[in-house]
């Protein structure tokens, strides 16, 4: 099979051409960043090429179904390889197999896109496995136990222990693009075309520009996933509470505290997150208190009505949204961030006026950091403060026996899922 020829590329000498194909190729550096130099999905799209930039959205879209369907991918793959291709080569096929059987790209325009992606001696290569699986991989990649494909062996191992037979319908939530979740300031109208969830987040289709909508445009709403939303809806904030929101960037729960009315201070020790902090803020036109701090050492002088702690952990209950978190994180992250949550709990612990309620969150699937740092609690002097049914409408399936909240992606699946999230609501005896 002859390549489609490849015409020369334009450019002064010394200047960087613009790619023959720039979505494809920002959608390639994507895929590298992740899985070759570790580097998360959302640094990789800030720091690409000036000149690729414009190809974002498009390039994001391909290189999420490359890592979401990763291990579909490569066996589809496997058996037109007969020797293992350079990382980058291999990359560029599961690019294209993406396109070809998850996107709905035309067989001619993957092919030859991905033809041009690839070093001159690879290029045959490419064409060829390709050609293949255009052919024949709709038929293999529906034979394949896609669930477990795609989820790497020990969080399904984890996730089966925690949750039994349900970790299949995770893995399965995980495929598939998250709709697109907004909070909105109270008294916002409904926005036109969102489905209003039961705990009041406006939904919309996987796919929706966020900048389209008017009230996003004007400042009254942000992106918030649904599980995301309730940790702040659980506090209870009311005008004049005093709140402090210990880990608080990028902002989208001190905008919910805010936004009830609270006196809030929010800290957060990352510099540069609390920049995007105070430009979200200042987006909503919603005011706090911020403070650059280790919240493990903070010291304010006076005590809080409330404390919501989200704290620092795996993030494996964002996977829907993050799916550069598998091939991210390792078994051993777990206890290293199990162990920075217990202190932090503690100091928070602390910061609360007699009687004072704290809400305890993390967007972790891995009971090590929810359920088990809930138990430790009662340790600090906190006394539980189960969530009522009543409080969580349409959500009576994500309480647990003690009172916590559980979410998981494969809760409310007919409307789109949630992102995975542990709750746990204190009080100061
Ligand atoms: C899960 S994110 C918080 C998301 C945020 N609450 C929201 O709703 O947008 C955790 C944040 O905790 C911050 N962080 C981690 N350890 C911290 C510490 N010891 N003190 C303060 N902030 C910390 C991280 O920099 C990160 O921004």
């Amino acid at each position: 099979m002859k390549p489609p020829t490849r015409p020369r590329r334009s450019g002064t000498p010394g200047s960087a051409p613009r790619p023959r194909n720039p979505t494809r190729s920002a959608a390639l550096a994507l895929v590298n960043a992740v899985l070759e130099r570790h580097r998360s999905l959302e640094e990789a799209l800030d720091s690409l090429p000036a000149s690729e930039a414009r190809d974002r959205a498009a390039a994001h879209r391909i290189a999420a179904a490359v890592l979401r369907r990763l291990g579909s991918l490569d066996a589809v793959l496997e058996p037109w390889l007969r020797r293992d291709p350079p990382p980058e080569v291999r990359n560029a096929l599961r690019i294209g197999a993406a396109e070809l059987l998850l996107l709905e790209t035309p067989p001619h325009a993957a092919v030859a896109s991905c033809v041009d992606l690839v070093p001159r001696p690879f290029a045959g290569l490419v064409n060829a496995v390709l050609r293949r699986v255009a052919e024949g991989g709709p038929e293999a990649v529906a034979e394949l136990d896609g669930e477990r494909l795609d989820t790497p062996g020990w969080l399904w191992t984890a996730w089966h222990k925690a949750y039994g037979p349900a970790v299949r319908a995770i893995a399965q939530a995980h495929r598939l693009p998250a709709p697109l979740d907004l909070s909105l300031k109270p008294g916002t109208p409904t926005p036109e075309g969102a489905d209003m969830l039961p705990t009041g987040t406006a939904r919309f289709p996987a796919g929706t520009r966020i900048t389209e909508i008017p009230a996003f445009a004007e400042g009254s709403a942000w992106a918030q996933d649904a599980a995301a939303a309730l940790p702040a809806l659980l506090l209870g904030a009311r005008p004049g509470m005093t709140v402090a929101d210990l880990c608080a960037a990028p902002g989208g729960k001190t905008a919910q505290l805010a936004a009830a009315g609270a006196v809030v201070t929010a800290v957060e020790r990352d510099a540069h997150r609390i920049g995007r902090l105070r430009e979200n803020l200042s987006r909503l036109g919603l005011d706090a208190s911020i403070v650059e701090a280790d919240a493990t050492a903070w010291a304010p002088g006076a005590l809080f009505d409330a404390v919501l702690l989200d704290a620092p952990c795996s993030a494996t209950g964002t996977i829907r949204r993050h799916p550069d978190v598998p091939h991210l994180k390792r078994p051993g992250d777990i206890p290293t961030l199990a162990a920075l949550q217990a202190p932090l709990l503690a100091a928070a612990a602390k910061l609360l006026a007699p009687g004072g309620r704290l809400v305890f969150a993390t967007c972790s699937l891995q009971p090590e950091e929810g359920e088990a740092q809930a138990r430790a609690a009662f340790a600090a002097g906190l006394v539980a403060e189960p969530v009522r049914p009543e409080e969580l409408p349409g959500l009576d399936a994500a309480i647990t026996p003690e009172g916590w909240v559980r979410t998981r992606p494969d809760l409310w699946a007919e409307r789109g899922g949630m992102d995975g999230f542990f709750i746990a609501r204190f009080r100061r005896g």
